[in-house]
C-alpha cells in the first residue's frame, strides 16, 4: 500500500468468519458502451444484457470437479449518467463550497447512482448475488488522488460470495473541496489492493488505436508492453508490425469528448498501464461482442490464441479475437 494510504480493515469490515476472498477478475463497463454518451441518460439494453449474460455464467456454482470460477468485482462507468452534468458544473474541480458545484454535484450523483441501481437490478434479475457500492460513502480523494480507499468494502462483500458493483463517482476531495473519481480510476485502486488475476475494460470500440477510431486508417494496437519504470511501448499492432512508445511521444492520438468530465481513453490507458505495471494483466476489448465476454472469462489467455492465430481469420477460418491487451514487460502473455 502507498504510504498516507488507508483503507477499511477487512477483518473488522466482514466479521471473523470470512476469509479473505481470491479475485478472478476486475471487470469495467464503461459508459461509452451501456449508455449513448451524446444522448442524455439513454441507456444501451442490449449491451447491458450482454455482461449480465457474462457475469451469469462467470458466478453459475461450479460443477463438482470444476475449477472454482473466483470472485468478481464490476465496475461501470458514468457515460450518459453523469458526464453532461459533472463537466457542465465543473465537478471535477471543486470546491463544494460553491452552491453551483454543490449542485452539479449532486445532479451527478443522482444521474449515475440511477444506472448503478439498473445495473444491479438486471444482474440481480438474472440470479447474479450483486450489491451496488457508491464510492463517496467509501473513498476521499485529497488533488483527485486515493487518500481513503473502499477497497476493504468491496472486498467483505466478496468474503461473503457478493457482486460488489462500484461506479465512477463524485466524492469529497480533501484538497480541492470535491472531484470525481473515475471507474477507471478505481479500477486501478481495486486491483492494487485485491490483486486480481487480470483486469478487463469493456468499451464501445474494440481496444485502442493508434489514432481515433473513426479516423480512417486507424490500426488496433494488439499488445502493449509496459516497462518497469511505467513507460509504456506498442508491441504489436493488427495487420503487422509495431508502432510508438508510450508515457511520452507515444505517437499514439487519443481524442476525448467535450462533455467528458474524466479523462476519455488516455485516461483508461494510463491506469490500464499502472495495473500492469504491478504484473495484472489487462484486457481493452468491446462490451456487447464475442470478443468481449470471452476476455471476462477466459482474461489474458484469449490474447495468445490471437497472438497464434497471427490475426484475421485462424487457420480453419474462424475469426480471431480482436481487443488489446496491456502486460509487464518480460511477463509471457
Ligand atoms: N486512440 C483511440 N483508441 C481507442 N478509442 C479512442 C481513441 N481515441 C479516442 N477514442 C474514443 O474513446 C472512447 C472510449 O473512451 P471512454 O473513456 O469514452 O470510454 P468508457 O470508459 O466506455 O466511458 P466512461 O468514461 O463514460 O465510462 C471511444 O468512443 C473512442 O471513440
Ligand atoms: C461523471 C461521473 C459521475 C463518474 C465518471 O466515471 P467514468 O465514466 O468511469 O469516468
Amino acid at each position: 500500500m502507498k504510504p498516507g494510504l488507508t483503507t477499511q480493515p477487512l477483518a473488522a469490515a466482514s466479521g471473523p468468519s470470512a476469509a479473505p476472498p481470491t479475485v478472478r477478475r476486475i471487470i469495467k463497463l464503461g459508459g461509452a458502451a451501456v449508455t449513448v454518451k451524446s444522448q442524455l441518460e439513454t441507456l444501451r439494453p442490449e449491451v447491458l444484457d450482454s455482461l449480465v449474460r457474462t457475469l451469469s455464467a462467470t458466478t453459475a456454482a461450479a460443477p463438482p470437479g470444476a475449477v472454482e470460477p473466483g470472485a468478481t468485482v464490476l465496475v461501470h462507468g458514468a457515460g450518459s449518467f453523469g458526464h453532461f452534468p459533472a463537466s457542465e458544473y465543473g465537478v471535477v474541480r471543486g470546491p463544494i463550497s460553491d452552491p453551483r458545484v454543490r449542485r452539479g454535484f449532486t445532479l451527478s450523483r443522482a444521474s449515475v447512482t440511477k444506472l448503478n441501481g439498473i445495473v444491479v437490478g438486471a444482474l440481480v434479475a438474472a440470479g447474479v448475488p450483486a450489491v451496488g457500492l457508491s464510492p463517496l460513502g467509501l473513498y476521499r480523494t485529497r488533488n483527485k488522488q486515493v487518500e481513503v480507499s473502499g477497497a476493504g468494502a468491496a472486498a467483505a462483500c466478496l468474503a461473503d460470495g457478493l457482486l460488489p458493483v462500484l461506479h465512477g463517482d463524485c466524492v469529497l476531495d480533501g484538497e480541492l473541496g470535491c472531484t470525481i473519481l473515475s471507474g477507471d480510476t478505481l479500477v486501478r485502486d481495486l486491483a492494487e489492493r485485491l490483486r486480481p488475476e487480470f483486469v478487463v475494460f469493456l468499451t464501445n470500440v474494440p481496444g485502442v488505436f493508434d489514432r481515433p477510431p473513426e479516423e480512417a486508417g486507424a490500426r488496433l494496437l494488439r499488445r502493449i508492453v509496459v516497462r518497469p519504470d511505467g513507460g509504456w511501448r506498442v508491441a504489436e499492432v493488427e495487420g503487422g508490425g509495431s508502432d510508438g512508445g508510450g508515457g511520452g511521444d507515444s505517437g499514439v492520438r487519443m481524442s476525448v469528448d467535450a462533455h467528458d468530465a474524466t479523462g476519455g481513453i488516455a485516461l483508461k490507458v494510463e491506469e490500464a498501464a499502472a495495473v500492469a505495471r504491478l504484473g495484472i494483466p489487462v484486457i481493452i476489448a468491446q462490451a456487447g461482442s464475442d470478443d468481449g465476454d470471452v476476455a471476462c472469462r477466459l482474461g489474458p489467455q484469449v490474447a495468445q490464441a490471437a497472438a497464434a492465430g497471427g490475426g484475421g481469420d485462424d487457420a480453419t477460418g474462424a475469426p480471431v479475437w480482436r481487443g488489446t491487451l496491456v502486460v509487464l514487460e518480460g511477463k509471457g502473455c
